[in-house]
């Protein structure tokens, strides 16, 4: 499959630069899904996603993606089911993506790469009392990973693409109040699920990752609008927001499940 773009470390943004030497972990991400190595679980449930569009709060530009906050203080926004004990309360999502289409999700599968990989980051309210905490709990963080193909226009996608130019510098913000994520969901119910991390500093342990097996599309034009996006707060040398993917980490002893045939 096509090679990743040559990682020259000296360009990774300062936040990766630390990352190259975490000792130790055993559980990274993420990884290139096998698809022949992954293994059918049928103990593994429908996953099921009450979103409440009314906990939409704002996004914001944290200098390596644009992040969509969510009101956590209630199971409002929650997921339930697939390989999950209990309920998951979303906290945020963002994005990944590449300089160019060739590169640009952080999973893979069978070593393809797609040009953009969505997250949606929820935390245990049972076992944490806040996100913060959950971060450093054994599984205290669910991420749903959704792929992003160039296709047709996401309409659905749109509504987020058209804030961006006004979080264009790092630690700008605009008020997003009304956005239901579910619209950004494939319909197909597929998942492969594994146990992994953060891929941005701290670099925890904590993730029960689900990977939905379908792309959504969305077309040239939208993800060129991430990539005008800047690391750099204003007044600084502009930065484009591009490549904020973090290399693939190894397997190790860990089987990846597939919640289909
Ligand atoms: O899925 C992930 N993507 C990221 O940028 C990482 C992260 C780090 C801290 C909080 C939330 C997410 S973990
Ligand atoms: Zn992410």
């Amino acid at each position: 499959g096509l090679q990743r773009a040559p990682c020259r470390y000296a360009d990774l943004h300062p936040l990766w630069q630390s990352e190259l030497s975490v000792s130790g972990g055993t559980r990274q991400s993420p990884i290139n899904i096998q698809w022949r190595d992954s293994v059918y679980d049928p103990h593994l449930k429908p996953l099921k996603i009450h979103y409440d569009p009314t906990t939409c709060l704002y996004i914001w530009n944290n200098g390596y993606s644009f992040q969509v906050e969510f009101d956590d203080s209630a199971d409002k926004s929650v997921i339930m089911g697939g390989p999950l004990e209990n309920h998951y309360r979303l906290k945020q999502f963002h994005f990944h993506w590449g300089a160019i289409n060739e590169w640009g999700s952080e999973h893979m599968v069978d070593s393809k790469v797609y040009p953009a990989e969505l997250h949606l980051v929820h935390w245990n309210p049972v076992t944490s009392t806040s996100f913060e905490e959950a971060i450093m709990e054994n599984n205290g963080l669910v991420v749903i990973g959704v792929f992003l193909k160039l296709g047709a226009h996401h309409a659905g996608l749109q509504k987020l693409v058209d804030a961006l130019p006004a979080v264009k510098h790092k630690d700008t913000i605009v008020e997003f109040d009304v956005f239901d994520p579910s619209c950004l969901m494939p319909s197909c119910p597929d998942y492969w699920t594994y146990d992994g991390s953060l891929t941005t500093p701290p670099l925890t342990e904590s993730v029960t990752w689900i990977i939905k097996k379908t792309p959504i599309e969305v077309d040239q034009n939208q993800l060129e609008e991430f990539r005008m996006l800047l690391f750099t707060s204003a007044g600084e040398e502009e930065k484009r927001m591009v490549d904020n993917f973090r290399p693939l980490q190894p397997l190790m002893n860990r089987t990846v499940r597939s919640s289909f045939r």
